[in-house]
């Protein structure tokens, strides 16, 4: 009985792996998937993995419909036996409730990946939609990490250091760019996403005269690496 999968956690926990991987074990086994990504870091029709994994992947437009993509592949007479949906955050509730219809009308798995909230923690569209439809919803075993050891469970926007909660859903980024004024993401722990504290603030705190010793937060700073010029 085919099943709609949603595997969610935060940004950099492995999802895009975990959907290459799954790609890799089904195919190996004879069965016949299509992937479908959407404004992937790595670009246009590719899905890929901060391992350094890539496939070729179909690119889902705004405009695509994704029952008919795999209607007209089954007509065509190629034999589909499972979906893997990356980025799914970015695809829109009638896209999703299309990835539904492929499970329940053609018998095809599905298996969608993707972030649940945004950099505001508030649900991305497709998001909610794979919440409200998924047979299962799984989150990820591998723990992205904040800045203090705790599990990180927010994705939070960052330019230059400092939050931002104000902009666009949609920013395609990275958890580390090293660039002056782009949009960058640091996964965080709640408490630290409520404080508004990313490890470049707690950092600059650590050495601000004003931080009490036993706030122990910042005293759970990793040891910031000496550079040559210290
Ligand atoms: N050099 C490395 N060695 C081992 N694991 C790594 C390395 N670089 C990245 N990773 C793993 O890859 C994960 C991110 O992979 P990716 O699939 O791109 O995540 P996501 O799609 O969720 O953003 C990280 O959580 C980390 O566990
Ligand atoms: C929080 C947040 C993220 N994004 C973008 C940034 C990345 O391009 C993707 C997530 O990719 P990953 O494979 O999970 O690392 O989503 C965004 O557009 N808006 C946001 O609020």
């Amino acid at each position: 009985m085919a099943e709609l999968v949603f595997f969610s956690g935060t940004m950099d926990c492995g999802k895009s792996t975990l959907a290459l991987q799954m790609d890799h074990n089904h195919s190996a086994r004879g069965r016949v998937g299509l992937i479908f990504t959407k404004m992937d870091r790595a670009g246009s029709n590719v899905l890929s993995s901060r391992l350094g994994l890539s496939r070729g992947a179909l690119e889902v437009s705004d405009d695509l419909d994704l029952w008919e993509a795999v209607v007209h592949c089954a007509t065509a007479g190629r034999r589909v036996d499972y979906l893997v949906c990356d980025e799914a955050q970015f695809y829109s509730a009638a896209q999703v409730e299309q990835l539904a219809r492929v499970v329940d009308e053609m018998d095809v798995d599905v298996f969608a990946f993707g972030i649940t909230a945004d950099f505001r923690t508030e649900l991305f569209p497709g998001s909610k939609r794979l919440l409200e439809l998924a047979d299962r919803v799984q989150v990820l075993q591998v723990e992205a990490l904040c800045w203090c050891g705790r599990r990180a469970t927010t994705n939070a926007r960052v330019v230059d250091g400092a939050m931002v909660v104000e902009g666009e859903q949609v920013v395609v980024g990275d958890t580390k760019s090293g660039q002056s004024g782009v949009v960058e993401y640091e996964v965080l722990c709640r408490r630290h996403y409520m404080r508004r504290m990313t490890a470049h603030a707690a950092r600059s705190a650590a050495l601000s005269p004003e931080v009490l010793p036993f706030d122990l937060d910042v005293c759970a700073l990793p040891p910031r690496p000496i550079t040559q010029s210290e």
